[in-house]
């Protein structure tokens, strides 16, 4: 088993990553408040590995009230939020419950807003069950649900106290699933790891069949980069670089999943053809080559991603980006790559040079 430790103070956590971490009765006590938790999953990842957390439960006494909801980016919503209160209140869960999330990111960042909000805060540990979800949405605190005019627009920080990636879960997860969780192992060798990302260039096949020894090794080192960001800027205040270069590709990308409506691109896949926007607009501000936007393109298409994104119309785009969260004043700040491994956030691109992007990098 790796174990790494998100350094925080007082709300430190490690994160626990291996085979068979579902079966482990050992993990869970050290951080349990009490004796009852809730788990949250859903009507896909209930029925593969449902059983076996709560055999791991019973094995330390501890009593569980499952919440399963409906299966999808669409349902990461207030309906489904509200579904969990309901249980929870029906169940007299108490501010000693732990939530506990089964499954990928949409389960997790809605179970941890439930957790952040519930009786006003209750402890939560993420066990993350996507590849997307053990590289980077379990870890960091980021909580909420979607709005129609934007992505994650309402939620709040709220750290677990604990994360276990059983990795022996990707066994079941689509092919497709498995690709969008490699756009977020790619941003962090785009972002600030340029010898991860040359070993990415090495092992992507292997990734890309399911080697497990690949994957344990991708997540750990994508962990470790999230949990050294988040350490550094928690709250995604730093004025320079900070915690918003883990949105590289994301302004993009998120326009691209509003804007289709939410379940039709996955996360990964839209952050993919945000990734190659990002890139493409560093070559038009002159600090990218057309060489290194080819090998940003390449990796991401080796990992069965998308590169070029929906017409969705201009307009449509401008609209969705300039409600992103990194807006400042009215004025849009996009993360951007100074060179392949250094991003920046940056206002330097004109409306004109993101128009020419889109027009670069969208087709039906
Ligand atoms: N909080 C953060 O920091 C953060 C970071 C990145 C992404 N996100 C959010 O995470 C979400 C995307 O997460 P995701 O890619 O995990 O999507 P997801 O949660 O929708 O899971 C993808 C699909 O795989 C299924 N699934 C999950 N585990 C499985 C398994 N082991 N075997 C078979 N099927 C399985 C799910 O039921 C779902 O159908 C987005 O909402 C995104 O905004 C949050
Ligand atoms: O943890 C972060 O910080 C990230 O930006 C990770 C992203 O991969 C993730 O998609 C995050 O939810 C986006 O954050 P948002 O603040 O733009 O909603
Ligand atoms: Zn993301």
């Amino acid at each position: 088993m790796r174990r790494l430790n998100v350094a925080l103070a007082e709300r430190s956590y490690p994160i626990l990553i291996g085979s068979d971490l579902l079966q482990n009765a050992e993990n869970l006590p050290p951080y349990l408040q009490g004796p009852r938790v809730a788990v949250i999953s859903n009507t896909t990842v209930a029925p593969l590995y449902l059983d076996t957390l709560l055999a791991t439960l019973e094995k330390v006494g501890v009593g569980v009230t499952p919440i399963i909801l409906p299966d999808g980016e669409k349902f990461k919503n207030w309906e489904s939020l509200n579904a969990i209160y309901d249980a929870l209140l029906a169940a007299r869960c108490d501010r000693g419950t732990t939530l506990i999330a089964l499954g990928g990111g949409v389960i997790g960042d809605l179970a941890g807003f439930a957790a952040a909000t519930y009786q006003r805060g209750v402890p939560f540990i993420q066990i993350p069950t996507t590849l997307l979800s053990q590289v980077d949405s379990s870890v960091g605190g980021k909580t909420g649900i979607n709005h129609p005019r934007g992505k994650n627009m309402v939620g709040a920080f709220w750290q677990p106290k604990l994360v276990v990636a059983d990795t022996l879960t990707l066994r079941s997860l689509p092919a497709r699933e498995l690709s969008a969780g490699l756009a977020e192992v790619i941003k962090y060798g785009l972002v600030r790891d340029l010898p991860f990302l040359e070993w990415l260039e090495s092992n992507m096949d292997r990734l890309v069949a399911g080697d497990d020894e690949a994957l344990a090794y991708a997540i750990e080192r994508s962990c470790r980069n999230k949990a050294e960001v988040v350490a550094n800027d928690e709250f995604e205040t730093a004025k320079e670089g900070g915690r918003a270069l883990l949105n590289l590709g994301h302004t993009f990308g998120h326009a691209i999943e509003s804007g289709m409506g939410y379940g039709h691109w996955l996360h990964g896949e839209a952050v993919a053809a945000g990734t190659v926007m990002a890139a493409e607009l560093s070559r038009r501000l002159g600090w990218l080559s057309a060489a290194d936007v080819d090998r940003v393109r390449n990796l991401l298409q080796r990992a069965g991603l998308p590169v070029c994104g929906p017409m969705l119309g201009a307009e449509r785009y401008l609209e969705f980006m300039s409600n992103d969260k990194k807006v400042s004043a009215g004025r849009l700040r996009l993360v951007l790559l100074q060179s392949i491994g250094t991003a920046v956030t940056t206002s330097d691109a004109t409306r004109e040079d993101i128009l020419a992007t889109l027009t670069a990098c969208c087709h039906e």
